[in-house]
């Protein structure tokens, strides 16, 4: 079936679904605004047509998140059934996340992902998931941390203000990340107003060449290259002002095992990409533990799994519990 905005329905329209979505990495180092990666941490979101609207938030991560219709999720799905040429004014909500919240884990990517790939699933898939790039990338205005937790595996993405490209590519069956998770919050917001109006030319060629040395290396699995292929000087050195023991960690983290290492989106996460059959796995997470406590900051790491995979999509909402499918009891 055509609808009249011109998109092919691939499926039928859903009473209920239930999707989990991947955090991501953004920027990788170089990659500012471009590079994005897919782990294994996840959002579930529930939504399914209802008499009245109600938001239900579960878990640790989503305090403080409206629960009426102000809310992200509500209002983007809201913008997929207009765009769908859809009527679906009230939805039953229910998300619960494992995803910290302004770390630098891509927990907006994620809920806007997740809201847009829910709303379009109840439609029958109206829009293609490119129009679900395109939408998420003009509410964040950058298409890494999106594009990373739609597609899953490796992004990179160019937008122009209207139009977004994205080619993903398989991570290297080796790589695995270790990320230290400080215990404050970063608005990405806040990140973004220490950054320069204006680099030069040389700051410009340094990140050209290692975000493409980066691409490269990652699709080659020339993982030795990764410690030179991470250094950035386009946003980093101007954020580190906003983290303590980042500046270290940056600089001394590939003394320590890591392959290469960079702030995670906007942070304050710091991620560590390291060979999973690498004998200095504790020794690194001794050292990224230990530089944070110096400074006085209480941290947390945690070993994450680069995903091939973006949003998955569950349909069988009547013979499992939404917990059932948070708890890892159910995949497909
Ligand atoms: N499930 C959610 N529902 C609504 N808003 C959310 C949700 N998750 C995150 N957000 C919004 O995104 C903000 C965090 O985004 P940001 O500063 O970019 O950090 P992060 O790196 O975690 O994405 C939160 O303060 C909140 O406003
Ligand atoms: N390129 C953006 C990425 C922000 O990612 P987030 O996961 O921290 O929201 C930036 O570095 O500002």
């Amino acid at each position: 079936m055509i609808t009249n905005k011109g998109f092919e329905k691939i499926d039928t329209p859903r009473k209920a679904v239930r999707v989990a979505i991947p955090a991501s990495t953004a920027n990788l180092g170089p990659g500012f605004d471009t590079l994005g990666m897919a782990l294994g941490l996840y959002s579930w979101i529930e939504m399914k047509e209802a008499a009245q609207t109600s938001i239900t938030l579960l878990g640790d991560q989503l305090y403080g998140i409206p629960t009426d219709k102000t809310n992200l999720i509500y209002k983007m799905a809201q913008a997929v059934f207009r765009k769908a040429n859809v009527s679906i004014p009230e939805l039953e909500i229910t998300m619960y996340s494992d995803i910290p919240l302004t770390r630098g884990l891509g927990s907006s990517a994620s809920a806007l992902i997740g809201a847009l790939a829910a709303a379009n699933a109840l439609t029958g898939h109206v829009l293609p998931d490119e129009e679900l790039l395109h939408m998420a990338t003009a509410f964040e205005k950058h298409p890494d941390n999106v594009g990373a937790s739609l597609y899953g595996g490796i992004v990179v993405a160019t937008w122009d203000g209207q139009h977004a490209n994205c080619v993903r590519i398989t991570p290297p069956t080796e790589l695995q990340a270790l990320v230290i998770i400080p215990d404050f919050q970063l608005s990405t917001t806040k990140a973004r107003e220490v950054l320069p109006t204006q680099l030069s030319m040389a700051d410009a060629i340094y990140n050209i060449s290692r975000s493409s040395l980066l691409v490269a290396a990652l699709y080659s699995g020339k993982l030795h290259l990764i410690r030179e292929a991470m250094q950035d000087r386009l946003h980093q050195p101007y954020r580190a002002t906003l983290v303590p023991g980042m500046e270290q960690i940056l600089e001394q983290a590939t003394n320590h095992g890591a392959l290469g290492i960079a702030l995670s989106g906007a942070g304050p996460t710091m991620i560590a990409f390291v060979d999973r059959h690498s004998a200095q796995k504790e020794q690194l997470a001794h050292y990224l533990m230990d530089t944070m406590k110096a400074q006085g900051i209480t941290a947390s790491t945690l070993w994450l799994e680069p995903v091939t995979e973006g949003v998955i999509y569950y349909y069988d909402t009547e013979t499992y519990s939404f917990m059932d499918i948070v708890k890892g009891e159910v995949r497909l």
